[in-house]
């Protein structure tokens, strides 16, 4: 029995959590959350820009009914970061905050010390904080000391589709965290990554750029809910274990079915 997906106390069936910038359209961007069967999606205060854009791009997300986690992307530093985290809070009444607090503009690396700054002093004002980290495990230990109860470490830098960069780092955390709930959150660009990481173990997958920015990102949405289950269905069922050396799978002699001892 597949156990289900809990974000700070709410269930989920959906482990595909999806972005709301950079669709070609809005009717596009609407169709593309349909198709993707997300229950969560992520926007951004900031890229609502005029007041009367804002309220447009507001009623296409309110009517997408979907679960918003608000992201604090954009923020340098951990004053910006907590400010825009609150204004949130007040604009979409949730206490979920996708904390994103940038150190480098090149890659768009997280901070990983600003990022357990604002953690500490959003966990304090009573926030259920879901930082964006880099995958090292360490960091993670220690939002998770802090009290962050899911953690969203990148598979690759923002907006550069190349997958999972350091299956090791990220297979390191999902093992050392085991209680923690994971999601690879950013730099995903095929269906095969983010079955990739659901197969390691990880819990869900955030991405915004790979299907908003897919020739067809309708059709691509699709590909991306479709390869979230199989993977996680992988997980669930245990892989072989992997050999170093050929063994064949039609036995010349004897029983045709294999026996566990
Ligand atoms: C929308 C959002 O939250 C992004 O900052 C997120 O990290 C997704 O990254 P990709 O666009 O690389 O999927």
């Amino acid at each position: 029995m597949d156990k289900p997906l809990t974000i700070y106390g709410q269930t989920l069936s959906s482990r595909l959590f999806i972005g709301s910038a950079l669709y070609p359209s809005p009717a596009v961007m609407q169709q593309s959350i349909e198709a993707s069967g997300a229950e969560v999606v992520t926007v951004s205060l900031r890229r609502q820009g005029t007041l009367e854009a804002g309220n447009d791009f507001w009623q296409l997300i309110k009517d997408t009914g979907l679960k918003v986690l608000p992201n604090t992307a954009g923020c340098h530093s951990v004053q910006e970061a907590v400010t825009l985290a609150k204004m949130c809070r007040e604009v979409f009444q949730t206490n979920w905050v996708k904390l994103e607090l940038i150190g480098d503009e090149y890659n768009l690396q997280p901070d990983p010390i600003g990022l357990l700054e604002a953690t500490k002093q959003l966990i304090d004002d009573g926030f259920e904080v879901l930082p964006y980290c880099t995958d090292d495990l360490v960091i993670c230990q220690k939002l998770v000391d802090l009290g962050c109860e899911v953690l969203m470490p990148w598979g690759a830098p923002i907006g550069t589709g190349k997958g999972l960069l350091n299956p090791y780092a990220l297979k390191t955390i999902r093992e050392r965290l085991p209680n923690t709930t994971l999601l690879v959150d950013a730099g995903l660009g095929l269906p095969s990554h983010a079955a990739t990481a659901m197969e390691m173990g990880y819990d869900a997958v955030l991405l915004n750029s790979a299907v908003a920015q897919a020739g067809d990102p309708i059709a691509m949405a699709k590909a991306f809910s479709l390869a979230v289950d199989a993977g996680r269905i992988a997980y669930e069922a245990k892989a072989m274990p992997e050999k170093e050396v050929a063994k064949p799978s039609t036995p010349t002699m004897g029983m045709p079915f294999w026996h566990q001892q």
